[in-house]
């Protein structure tokens, strides 16, 4: 497709600075009318926002005009739970569940020295393949972060500023001692396996709520209102509930998200039960920590009670169906979710649990794992609740509901044109059902971030991909070497841990989340 101006050549990063035009073409609005249902309109962008959205809006004079014909729109994907620590580790680790993964992906023996450059580095690689395939904005839980200087979160803030996408980050904090995080440790402290990591300091709870006072100041409104900071406690389990409350306070009164990793496994579940006598949920709403703007990244091992709890308090929950399923973790109980009238988003979570930011392979998958939850298809997973939950949800979990999800007037211009004239699109049946089910990210011709054009026909133009690859790979060695060392290190928790996760699996509590 051509870009057609009526007065001037027409540039990749067109608008925010003129207006643009996008005529006749297939729209996904996500809006309350239509919802995902294409319909033929026009969209005038002013400013990077949305100014008119109509069937028959005439060009303005010298107005760059994007020609719709055989092509669709669609609001830009929230990726609602994610972790860009990750993106190094992509295609490395295989077949452990998450306490086993979670040694080498995060390690305890806090040996990790990652420069603020190869954190730069690596954000840049994680926002550039998140961009090219449709995603426009991430909920980045960044990173274990000491708390103390602001080094890393910069670079990762940085990045993001330059490439042009969207994205809370988080200053993500884990403040006991990890000993203390697990049930069942009692024969790995007699065998002296954890020695090693007894000692560890971890942040106070003040240490944590002044440092996060300070990244509110520093990035919140960077990239010119992209950026936003969010409060993230581990999870419940690894944090103490001073801090797990004093975060849901700053967040409400900062009107930010607070993510938190709540009930992802069983022996989460089995934890809550050996720490506060109940569920995790409960003990959340006992002590005051659960609020409109908290996030529960995962809630598999949910109770029906938790569910009425997570709907009466308005929290969301991030779906993360691939990391769930390559983690063995199980299976989130959808529709319970949908019929408790709880907001849903969806995460790709990190590349060492799903190995891709392309949240485009999540909505596929949220789509049909649940089909096997049970053989009442009346209670499969539609289309359009799986595109509301990749677009809107996902922007309401973020605190980003007002700016971003659906394409209407008002809203931050963050969209994507697909052109319909690829394999994926032929035949053209229901686009809504091409988008979810065959769309790959290889019909994708523009994505814009506050109307400004990031990728323009498979090409970013806010940075060198070639220089990027050849970046990544030429410290290739340097990156293994570290990884290597750390997963020489952390293996020495192996048994310890498969002890501990065995006995977790044999306890009984009352239900199961493998098949959702
Ligand atoms: N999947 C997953 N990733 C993490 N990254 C940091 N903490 C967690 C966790 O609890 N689960």
């Amino acid at each position: 497709m051509s870009i057609n101006s009526t007065n001037r050549s027409p540039a990749a990063t067109d608008e925010p600075h003129g207006s643009l035009l996008i005529s006749g073409a297939e729209v996904i609005t996500m809006d309350a009318l239509t919802g995902s249902t294409p319909v033929r309109r026009d969209i005038r962008i002013q400013n990077g926002a949305i100014a008119e959205i109509g069937p028959d809006l005439a060009p303005l004079p010298g107005e760059t005009v994007i020609n719709g014909h055989d092509r669709l729109v669609a609001p830009g994907l929230v990726n609602a739970h994610t972790h860009s620590w990750e993106a190094l580790y992509k295609g490395r680790y295989d077949n452990l569940p998450l306490e086993l993964w979670m040694l080498f992906s995060y390690p305890p023996t806090g040996d990790v020295q990652v420069s603020p450059e190869m954190v730069h580095l690596r954000s840049q690689l994680f926002a550039a393949e998140s961009l090219k395939s449709g995603v426009t904005t991430i909920v980045d839980d960044v990173l274990e972060i000491p708390h103390q200087d602001f080094d890393q979160l910069d670079a990762v803030v940085r990045a993001y500023e330059q490439i042009g996408i969207r994205a809370n980050v988080s200053g993500h904090v884990v403040n006991k001692p990890f000993l203390e995080t697990f049930p069942f440790v009692d024969s790995m402290l007699e065998q002296g396996l954890l020695d090693r990591v007894a000692d560890l300091p971890v942040p106070t709870t003040e240490d944590y709520l002044q440092y996060s006072t300070e990244a509110f100041a520093r990035y919140s409104g960077r990239g010119a209102g992209r950026i936003s900071y969010m409060l993230s406690p581990s999870a419940p389990q690894r944090c103490t509930d001073d801090l797990l409350v004093g975060a849901a306070e700053l967040a409400r009164k900062n009107q930010a998200e607070c993510h938190i990793h709540v009930l992802e496994t069983k022996t989460q579940a089995v934890t809550g039960h050996e720490f506060y006598g109940t569920t995790i949920v409960k003990h959340l709403q006992r002590i005051g920590a659960l609020t409109p703007e908290t996030t529960f990244a995962h809630g598999i091992w949910v109770t029906d009670e938790d569910i009425e709890i997570i709907a009466d308090a308005e929290v969301s929950v991030s779906h993360n169906p691939n990391s769930n399923l390559k983690l063995g973790s199980g299976i989130l109980p959808w529709r319970k979710y949908q019929k408790a009238g709880v907001n849903l988003g969806l995460g790709t979570d990190g590349c060492s649990s799903s190995d891709t930011p392309r949240l485009s392979e999540v909505m596929k998958s949220a789509a049909l794992l649940h089909k096997v939850s049970g053989p009442d298809f009346t209670q499969w997973p539609s289309v359009q609740e799986v595109l509301h939950a990749a677009t809107l949800g996902g922007a309401r979990s973020a605190m980003l509901q007002d700016r971003v999800g659906s394409l209407e007037v008002g809203k931050r211009a963050d969209l994507v044109i697909y052109d319909l004239d690829t394999l994926a699109f032929t035949p053209r049946n229901r686009l809504q059902n091409h988008l979810v089910y065959s769309e790959n990210g290889s019909s994708i011709e523009y994505v814009m971030v506050d109307g400004k054009i990031v990728v323009d026909h498979g090409r970013l133009t806010t940075l060198d991909e070639t220089a990027l690859r050849g970046e990544v790979r030429a410290r290739g060695e340097e990156i293994r070497g570290w990884q290597d060392d750390l997963d020489s290190l952390n293996s020495a928790f192996m048994s310890g841990f498969t002890q501990m996760y065995q006995q977790a699996q044999a306890r009984d509590i009352g239900f199961t989340r493998f098949l959702g």
